[in-house]
């Protein structure tokens, strides 16, 4: 039985400070408490206690690419940024299509022991988009998957878009789809506007987006089924969110902290650390985002963490891969872009980074309220400290951070997984 005491705590940033006493993993009391004997004792100094964060969209490059991330190396990342579950796309080597990968990505998490590594599942065979993948198998597999993703590529095809949908209903799973029209994104390399054609770039135009985002609200609202948006760029995709969630369409969407922070002027850097897919857009669209997320039009944050090598990365633009790190620097970008500016309080990050990611994901054990009774999936942050992004001493093992240099506000000061402490003062505690 481990005992842990966070002393001087203020839950959701709100009231005077609490002690919050956990024991064998749950929460068992809160208020001015004495320090039990075998106790672990975290002194918080009116540091604000949240739920555990819970990421929607993280590749971990295991299996194939453990050059650049394994599930342990990728665990460690997200608990030092607050994470208590991270979902981890199919885009794996084997690709993740089948019960016994995404069993084995289930079972490495859980020997890596530092957050809930919930296997995302291959929607088609393979990434193809031919054919569906065995989704009930995997459902009902030891690592019960509860999402499903063709992300790095869409499922373009309507009517297996469409069957998938119905399926997921039955399962009571979602289907998360990266909504990229393929035949509207050839040979694209940046956001389709001035910067790219400045540049010479083929453009990656917002129409490719929202013609999905779109279509598939029409095809989950006709299926009755749930549809979760992946990493929402563009400024027309809030509007039909919007208008989605007004007739009632079940919807829901994630945005990455870089779009709400980044934009295409960083094109001008020529410094391909800043190719994602989709890409950066413009200042317009970064600034709808950020009012979306605090009206719930967008339902959370989601880091898409996408490690790379060096080599694939620290060359030409255009032979370069997208994607950048994001779990270590999520919640101080969510900070900088959202608490700075007075759009979200403390009650809104815990919204939008934990309860709402653990409710689309289907998870009844993180994102819970902090009260007694309740599983202790915790994060401490100084909201007060500032810190310097250097991708070097990040615990992945790929660097390529866009925020290198970066002085950032908000500081992870501990994580707690059913009440272990599995990150302490920016380090591993195991
Ligand atoms: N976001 C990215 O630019 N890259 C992701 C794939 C994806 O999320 O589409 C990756 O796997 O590297
Ligand atoms: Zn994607
Ligand atoms: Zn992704």
């Amino acid at each position: 039985m481990t005992t842990v005491l966070i002393k001087g705590a203020r839950p959701y940033g709100e009231g005077d400070p609490v002690d919050v006493l956990v024991e064998d993993g749950v929460i068992t009391d809160i208020g001015s408490l004495d320090v039990p004997d075998d106790a672990e004792v975290i002194e918080a100094g009116g540091q604000v206690l949240l739920p555990g964060f819970v990421d929607l969209h993280t590749h971990l490059r295991e299996p194939g690419r453990e050059d650049t991330e394994t599930i342990a190396t990728g665990s460690a990342a997200a608990a030092l940024g607050g994470y208590t579950a991270v979902f981890a796309m199919a885009n794996t080597d084997p690709v993740a299509d089948n019960a016994v990968i995404v069993d084995h990505v289930w079972r490495r998490g859980q020997e890596a022991g530092l957050v809930d590594v919930h296997p995302v599942g291959a929607v088609t065979v393979g990434l193809k988009g031919e054919k569906l993948a065995e989704l009930g198998t995997m459902a009902k597999s030891e690592a019960r998957v509860k999402v499903f993703s063709d992300d790095g590529l869409c499922v373009a095809d309507p009517l297996l878009m469409r069957r998938a949908l119905e399926y997921s209903t039955a399962l009571g799973v979602v289907i998360a789809q990266h909504a990229e029209e393929p035949r509207l994104t050839v040979g694209a390399q940046a956001h389709e506007g001035e910067q790219a054609a400045r540049l010479g770039y083929t453009g990656w135009p917002a129409s490719a987006e929202e013609s999905i985002v779109a279509r598939d609200c029409l095809l989950a609202e006709h299926a009755n089924a749930r549809l979760h948006v992946c990493h929402v760029s563009t400024s027309g995709t809030a509007d039909i969110l919007k208008w989605a969630k007004d007739r009632g369409t079940k919807v829901s969407a994630e945005v990455t902290p870089h779009h709400l922070l980044l934009t295409d002027e960083r094109l001008a850097t020529y410094d391909p650390v800043n190719k994602v897919n989709p890409p950066l857009r413009t200042e317009s669209d970064a600034e709808k985002l950020r009012a979306a997320l605090a009206e719930g039009v967008i339902d959370c944050v989601a880091t898409d963490h996408a490690p790379h090598a060096v080599q694939d990365k620290d060359c030409e633009w255009s032979s370069a891969r997208p994607g950048m790190l994001g779990l270590q620097t999520a919640l101080s970008i969510v900070v900088e872009t959202m608490v700075r500016t007075g759009l979200l309080d403390w009650r809104g990050v815990a919204r939008v980074m934990s309860e709402r990611p653990a409710e689309i994901g289907n998870l009844t054990d993180h994102g819970r309220p902090i009260e007694v009774g309740e599983p202790a999936n915790l994060t401490l942050v100084d909201p007060d400290a500032e810190w310097t992004v250097r991708g070097a001493e990040f615990a992945s093992i790929a660097a390529n951070t866009p925020y290198e240099g970066m002085r950032l506000p908000g500081v992870v000061t501990a994580t707690l997984l059913r009440g272990r402490i599995t990150a302490r003062e920016g380090k591993i505690a195991q």
